[in-house]
């Protein structure tokens, strides 16, 4: 009866890659103070026992981080992992536990690179194991939930926090002391609760089987950097940047994307270097830029990020950059992306 159940049940693997959610705190009352990335996967597994219920679920520690840590390396390692897993005939979902300061990057990342319909979920904690309230465990059963439905197949990469099933796309950390600290501006594809899936809205940008984008070609990743926009700001951090070595520059702006009078000269001439300079907004709740709208792109040759935030308009510029360096194109790319 036993060998039947396990049978039917989907096969789920849990790849480990650190955070809180494998975090350890010195007293319960420790929510915020504690170490991140301490427990192990096997450890994790068996403090959450109803997963046998939901899928035939293994583990594999991929690395043990703070998800802050995570380089460009560390992505390839992870994609290259979950391809190998979704190419495999015994293998239904794929949950990714981790850090929650990176994990919309990541889960962004494979969603863009992943040539999969199986489901793909990253899940991450905000409070440790060992604190009260702790909300892995159950952030852990949504994940393995949703990683072993069919409903959940096809939809891209998704993201199991607070009862909500989010677009790995869209979605991004709001707030550092909440559970509640995964939003977008668009709202959340579904929701779990005790372990079935509701769904009410599908992604509507390209992704993993749409997507012209595939981890098995991309050998490394080319160095895009981030600067941050504020009253006062000089082009100090442009030029470093710039001087360093980055093949693009993601300007944080402000409101819009708008770029301070005393930024435009040198982002002009950087660009006219063959910098690519990729206007994206830092507004809290979402930004949105518009082209022409602010700074005249088609004339600097400039591309705008369209609704996504800096760190993720990071991601998909790396990503862009392994196939084409024209700027046109990697406008359609953050239109259609
Ligand atoms: N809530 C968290 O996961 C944050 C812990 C740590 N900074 C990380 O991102 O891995």
């Amino acid at each position: 009866k036993e060998a039947e159940t396990q049978q039917k049940l989907a096969n789920v693997v849990i790849l480990a890659t650190g955070g809180t959610i494998a975090g350890a705190g010195a007293s319960a009352a420790n929510s915020a103070t504690y170490q991140a990335a301490k427990v192990g996967i096997e450890q994790l597994i068996a403090g959450v026992p109803e997963l046998s219920q939901l899928a035939n679920v293994r583990g594999e520690q991929v690395m043990q981080i703070a998800s802050e840590s995570i380089t460009n390396e560390n992505l390839l390692q992870l994609g290259r992992r979950v391809a190998e897993l979704a190419d495999s005939k015994d293998v239904d979902g794929i949950v990714i536990t981790h850090g929650t300061d990176t994990l919309e990057e990541t889960a962004y990342f494979l969603n863009l690179v992943e040539k999969t319909e199986k489901p793909i979920i990253v899940v991450g904690s905000m409070r440790p194991g060992t604190a009260m309230s702790a909300d892995g465990m159950l952030n852990l059963y949504n994940a393995v939930a949703v990683a072993s439905s069919k409903d959940a197949r096809g939809k891209g990469v998704l993201v199991t926090m607070n009862d909500e099933i989010q677009s790995g796309r869209d979605v991004s950390k709001m707030i550092n002391i909440k559970t509640e600290a995964f939003k977008s501006a668009w709202g959340p594809l579904g929701m779990v609760v005790e372990g079935k899936s509701y769904w009410f809205r599908l992604p509507a940008k390209r992704h993993t089987m749409d997507s012209e984008f595939d981890i098995k070609n991309i050998k490394s990743l080319p160095d895009v950097e981030i600067a941050y926009s504020y009253g006062n700001v000089s082009d100090t951090a442009y030029k470093a940047l710039a001087q360093s070595g980055a093949k693009a520059i993601i300007h944080a702006g402000t409101g819009n994307g708008s770029v301070s009078s005393r930024v435009v000269p040198t982002l002009q001439a950087l660009r006219k270097d063959g910098v690519q300079i990729i206007r994206s907004s830092h507004v809290n709740a979402g930004g949105f830029v518009l082209r022409n709208a602010e700074q005249p792109d088609d004339k600097y040759d400039w591309v705008v990020a369209h609704d996504l935030n800096p760190q993720k308009a990071r991601i998909l510029a790396m990503v862009a950059l392994t196939k084409t360096n024209d700027s046109k194109e990697l406008q359609r790319m953050f239109w259609e992306y």
